[in-house]
């Protein structure tokens, strides 16, 4: 336990890049060694101007219509959520205001009514309307007609915001049977080879992405999307990319740099390349895969590198690069500019150009001129710094080991919870979780990866249906990208490493503005990490207890008060 905890000290004492450092899963030494070799010689890039990203700037009008796009979305909590981003969008105003002092921020259609505002395709619209999005979300809205211009970005927004129709939107746009027709390509959208490759770190958010895909292309033109995830059966994937011809595959960093090294995945003339979760990606476990990706996806062979054969900087590619996560350290700031071509970081309500973002020279939100001025100003050092979403509500709980199943059962049973997602650090322990809570009369079932592919997506299926399995209890693999839109609560019965796990962990309650409460169940020597996890992440983490069926909110002062 004193070793535990001391690791925990360790872990939990620096900013978040220096952090992650210490971790072996996010050692990204070869990843930077690369970025420091390229970045002094980058070309500076000018400034731009609204004007040159083509945004309108018409904030003010936008402000008011907000209320009633966010009505459209139909829920009072998503009203609740929206409200503060509406507070949000204010500031961005602000920034626009004095945007002449610092033109670093972008003026973007930040509260656009409709994706038809955004420049999408009319077949793209037609679709999203049939599957009922019709209101894009912020970060979609600043996204799309960034990604549009042609620009590398990374879009970092907090979780469950709709990050992935905010990349995959512009993609169709110009990639496969729905793209705008003055777009590249042939009419068909299938003989161009692969114009679009986006990476996830697991199976199951892969899985989830071609489906997204698969929703918005619709059933007569789903085959436009292949999956190449690990696990799979290989020569079915191989055989389904030469049959089906699609424009975008979706897959893991492992089956895709397998694929491409065999010779059975041609990603030379590719448009794309997305990296979702990219601050997952660029950690050490894929640093193979990811160079091989990196390397030869949309770089055609014998191309010439503009700034000369001879340079000892790797070549760039001719693919547009778009970066994706709800957490982005500076590592990945980093990397995006050696990859990209004067990239953007686009969050939901701005937008600005990566040359200008550094660890001691905050992006400073207000416009004004002197970031230490203001104290709206955030930097990316803080990697998890925006990362949740406004609504959620943070608690903790603390009890004895033996009693941690105990606590979960009244903490079910108090916020009457009906999608629980418990996140545990040991699979031996996890089964052991599943068991106590089945004998408790509580549905439960364990996800990790130790199953086999078909008990995973089984498992999910049974969860994400509802009435079978009410309590799923699993490991990191479940951390990132899961959306489960009705997760009403996540409970830590372990507790995460740093308040990156943290940030992806919870993210997976309050999906798209709905409410959703996280409990971190501890014992009484790890309250520090929690008081140090409340720091990092900027959040209040409240302590409290079960009583009576009631959740109750310990006071400093050791007052209690029913809040439920
Ligand atoms: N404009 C929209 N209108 C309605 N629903 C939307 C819209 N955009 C996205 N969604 C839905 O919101 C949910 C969350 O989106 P998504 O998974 O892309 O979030 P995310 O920001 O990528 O989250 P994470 O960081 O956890 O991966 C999805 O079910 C998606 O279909």
């Amino acid at each position: 336990m004193a070793a535990l905890i001391s690791a925990r000290l360790v872990l939990l004492g620096g900013e978040s890049l220096s952090l992650r450092r210490l971790l072996p899963t996010y050692r990204t030494a070869w990843l930077h060694s690369r970025v420091h070799s390229s970045s002094p010689i980058a070309p500076q890039p000018a400034s731009p101007t609204p004007l040159s990203l083509d945004f309108n700037s018409e904030n003010e009008t936008r402000k008011k219509d907000k209320v009633n796009k966010l009505k459209q979305l139909g829920s009072s909590s998503v009203v609740s959520k929206s409200n503060k981003a509406k507070a949000i969008g204010i500031n961005a105003v602000k920034a626009a205001g004095t945007i002449k002092k610092q033109p670093i921020i972008e003026s973007a259609p930040f509260a656009a009514k409709s994706f038809s505002e955004l420049g999408l395709p009319h077949l793209l619209i037609e679709r999203l309307e049939k599957e009922g999005f019709t209101v894009p979300t912020e970060v979609q809205s600043a996204a799309i007609p960034t990604i549009l211009k042609n620009h590398d970005v990374i879009i970092q927004s907090y979780t469950g915001s709709g990050k992935t129709l905010a990349y995959l939107l512009p993609i169709l746009s110009n990639v496969g049977p729905l793209r705008n027709k003055t777009s590249e390509g042939n009419s068909d959208g299938k003989k161009m080879g692969i114009e679009a490759v986006i990476v996830a770190p697991s199976r199951e958010l892969g899985m989830q992405i071609v489906r997204e895909f698969e929703k918005i292309l619709g059933l007569d033109n789903k085959k436009a999307v292949q999956q190449l995830v690990g696990g799979a059966n290989r020569s079915r994937q191989e055989e389904a990319l030469k049959k089906n011809k699609p424009a975008i595959v979706v897959g893991t960093p492992g089956r895709i740099a397998e694929l491409s090294a065999a010779g059975k995945l041609h990603t030379h003339g590719c448009r794309f390349l997305v990296l979702d979760e990219v601050d997952e990606l660029l950690s050490f476990n894929f640093r193979e895969d990811m160079h091989r990706i990196l390397e030869h996806v949309g770089r055609k062979p014998g191309a010439a590198d503009p700034r000369g054969q001879n340079s000892a900087i790797p070549r760039r590619a001719e693919r547009q690069t778009i970066m994706v996560s709800a957490t982005v350290p500076f590592s990945v700031v980093r990397a995006a500019r050696s990859w990209g071509r004067d990239p953007y970081l686009v969050q939901a309500n701005k937008v600005a150009l990566l040359e200008t973002v550094s660890p001691s020279n905050p992006v400073n939100l207000s416009g004004s001129s002197s970031p230490s001025s203001n104290s709206n100003s955030t930097t990316l050092t803080q990697a998890t710094v925006e990362s949740l979403p406004p609504a959620l509500k943070h608690y903790y709980c603390v009890t004895r080991l033996q009693h941690k199943v105990d606590t979960l059962r009244r903490c079910i049973h108090a916020l009457d919870a009906k999608f629980v997602i418990v996140f545990m650090n040991h699979i031996k322990q996890l089964k052991d979780v599943v068991f106590k809570l089945e004998a408790r009369g509580i549905k439960a079932a364990e996800l990790h990866g130790d199953l086999g592919k078909l008990a995973r997506s089984t498992t999910l299926k049974k969860f994400k249906s509802g009435g079978e399995v009410r309590v799923l209890v699993t490991n990191e693999l479940s951390a990132r990208g899961l959306d489960v839109a009705e997760c009403d609560l996540v409970v830590n019965l372990d507790l995460p490493t740093d308040s990156i796990h943290y940030a992806h962990r919870a993210g997976r309650t309050g999906r798209l503005g709905r409410t959703g409460t996280v409990l971190s169940i501890c014992e009484e020597p790890e309250v520090f990490v929690m008081k140090k996890l409340q720091k990092q992440l900027g959040i209040p983490i409240v302590c409290c207890e079960f009583t009576e069926g009631k959740l109750l909110v310990i006071e400093e002062e050791k007052m209690l008060n029913t809040v439920r």
